[in-house]
């Protein structure tokens, strides 16, 4: 019997606490929410694929490679044993890539426990299935309580103690399953990771949730593409306010709510990656809009860019839902299929003007400059 099963007959039992969690991952954000874990005094094993990055960090007392700045509290257990990690834990953190969460939920499957909670908090929607990161879990985990913690937290802010929000989403308060709103794993994960500095908010959205930390990586691409290429702050707030526009759009047919794209995990996560060059979404695009070659960028080291694969699986899931995201299909156009960066701005300013919001003010307006918009660009970006 796992944590999550105690009281669980009961409904007068106080929620059972979750003391032990396994963090899956041993990069920034997965080192980062052990510290914080650490810090809530959980009892936490962090697991890194590989045994000679799981030795340095034992030896170091610190993630030189991921996290630099940050000393790892003593009480946490760093190993590369999965099953080892994963031995009576009462809530996994998942924080491997989201190019990784299918392998390994798959490798987790043959040892967790069905009844035990597996957080993702990796952004993300896989290509080919057009899955949500919790929805890839759940086919490789068949049965396990799902939920997703997300929201505008950079991984070194977060375990140095600086004053930072998120929001954990569960869909197990939802009325199929009849759990009291305290008893969900969104309550209790928020009251196990919860530190004077980590505050984290409770959502029963988990795909409204999803969607926002997959579209704001690809929306600070383009923040930064516009910023590198020397478009200024009206072009970034733009772009920011309508990406907000476009997580709405996305998250109804999913399944999502609107109002929950307003909160942390929507436009906090947004307004945090679009403006800071600490983001690597927003580097990857500042570079590219200053006309740095796609292969040099970040001196042609291989990092975590999540927005330039899921302006792929984005744009394909949007389009299979018949929902149009213009600024998303704007950078998978500049990544993925050799648009100039004036071709589509000069996409995105001149399409029909339109009302807003967009879904209830119907227009049907031409655009006064379209034939322009083309030309004007080219030349301020020449
Ligand atoms: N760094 C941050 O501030 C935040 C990151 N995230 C999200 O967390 C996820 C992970 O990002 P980071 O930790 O920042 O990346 P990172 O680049 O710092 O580390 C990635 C880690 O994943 C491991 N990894 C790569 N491929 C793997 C595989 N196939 N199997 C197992 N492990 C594998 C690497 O060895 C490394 O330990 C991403 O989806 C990112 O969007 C979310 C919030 C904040
Ligand atoms: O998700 C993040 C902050 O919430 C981290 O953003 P980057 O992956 O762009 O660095």
């Amino acid at each position: 019997m796992s944590a999550f099963d105690l009281g669980a007959d009961d409904p007068a039992a106080p929620p059972p606490p979750i003391r032990r969690i396994a963090v899956i991952g041993a990069g920034a954000w997965g080192t980062a929410l052990a510290c914080v874990a650490a810090h809530a005094r959980r009892g936490v094993t962090l697991w890194s694929r590989r045994e000679d990055h799981a030795a340095a960090l034992r030896a170091d007392g610190r993630n030189l490679k991921y996290l630099p700045d940050v000393p790892l509290p003593d009480s946490i257990r760093v190993t590369s044993d999965l099953a080892a990690a994963l031995e009576n834990a009462d809530a996994v953190l998942l924080v491997v890539p989201s190019s990784a969460i299918r392998e390994t939920a798959r490798a987790m499957a043959e040892i967790l426990p069905r009844t035990t909670p597996v957080i993702l908090c990796a952004k993300g929607i896989e290509p080919g299935s057009g899955l949500l990161m919790s929805d890839v879990a759940s086919e490789e985990l068949k049965g396990n309580p799902m939920g997703a913690l997300s929201g505008p937290n950079f991984a070194a802010e977060a375990a140095l103690g600086h004053p930072t929000a998120c929001t954990i989403a569960s869909d197990d308060g939802v009325d199929k399953f009849e759990i009291a709103p305290e008893r969900t794993v969104a309550a209790r994960l928020a009251v196990a990771m919860g530190t004077e500095s980590f505050r984290p908010y409770v959502s029963d959205d988990l795909p409204g949730v999803e969607v926002g930390g997959a579209l704001k990586n690809v929306i600070a691409i383009a923040c930064g593409i516009a910023t590198g290429a020397g478009f200024g702050a009206n072009t970034r707030a733009a772009l920011i306010t309508r990406g907000l526009d476009e997580m709405k759009r996305l998250a109804e047919p999913l399944g999502g709510r609107r109002e929950t794209v307003t909160g942390l995990a929507g436009i906090g996560d947004l307004t945090l990656t679009c403006s800071s060059e600490k983001s690597r979404n927003m580097s990857f695009g500042l570079q590219l809009g200053a006309g740095i070659a796609r292969d040099k960028v970040f001196d042609g080291k291989p990092v975590v860019v999540e927005g330039e694969r899921n302006a792929l699986s984005v744009t394909d899931l949007a389009r299979k839902h018949d929902v149009h995201l213009p600024i998303c299909e704007a950078v998978r156009g500049i990544l993925h299929d050799g648009h100039d960066v004036s071709d589509a701005f000069a996409m995105l300013w001149g399409r029909p003007l339109e009302g807003e919001p967009r879904a209830l003010v119907e227009l049907e307006l031409g655009h006064p400059a379209e034939r322009r918009t083309a030309f004007h660009f080219k030349e301020m970006l020449s």
